[in-house]
């Protein structure tokens, strides 16, 4: 794909995500690994029904701007993960309404919110680690979710919402809707005795992929 078409794939999957209510306002960011030395990242505050190829911002793995307007202000955290995960090569992060809901919860399992009890849940995200705290944009954000980067797919942000990471752009939007409906069946089975998935049942899904 060359640059101009990662550009408008961008902006074509984030206005997807927007049509589709994942995300509302100004509140989310994308971005994509372009090369060894470069992302594609949404800018500051634009909402992500509406964003404009030529406005995407370009960074060096430094955070300096090369081309675009000013960048999102979690672009510290996305590229903190791909300096510590080479195989990370997109990252979506939403406030989506049913991941945000259980970033909001006390208690939760910190080494994993969500035990699995679907197949597609292992099979494109495994498990949910969830991060401390911090306010958007805090460089914290980014100190701990590139200690964790090597962990998993996905991290919730405690009363925040959700990163989730792909071997592309579209890889990485379909981990975050499988996950997005993962926390809603989560909440609908709330009160209900619920089956999880054996760890042999889920051992046995690690090995087959997606
Ligand atoms: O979700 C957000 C902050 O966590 C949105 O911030 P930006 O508009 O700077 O990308
Ligand atoms: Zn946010």
């Amino acid at each position: 794909m060359t640059e101009q078409e990662q550009k408008i794939e961008m902006v074509n999957l984030a206005r997807s995500l927007f049509e589709r209510g994942y995300t509302v306002g100004g509140a989310g960011n994308l971005s994509v690994r372009l090369d060894e030395n470069r992302i594609l990242v949404t800018p500051t505050g634009s909402s992500l029904g509406r964003l404009q190829a030529d406005r995407l911002s370009v960074l060096d793995m430094e955070g300096n701007v090369l081309e675009g307007d000013k960048p999102s202000k979690e672009s510290i955290f996305h590229l903190a993960m791909y300096q510590k995960n080479p195989n990370c090569k997109a990252i979506v992060h939403l406030h989506s309404t049913y991941l945000t809901a259980l970033s909001c919860l006390e208690n939760l399992d910190t080494d994993n919110a969500i035990k699995a009890f679907t197949p597609y849940y292992v099979m494109r995200v495994g498990k949910l680690p969830v991060i401390p705290y911090y306010r958007p944009g805090d460089s914290n954000i980014a100190r701990e979710l590139g200690e964790r980067a090597l962990d998993g797919k996905a991290f919730l942000l405690a009363n925040h919402g959700v990163v989730v990471t792909g071997s592309d752009l579209v890889d990485a939007v379909d981990n975050t809707e499988e996950l997005e409906e993962t926390a809603k069946l989560h909440f609908i089975l709330q009160s209900q005795k619920v089956r999880y998935l054996t760890d042999d049942e889920v051992n046995d899904l690690k090995n087959r992929g997606k």
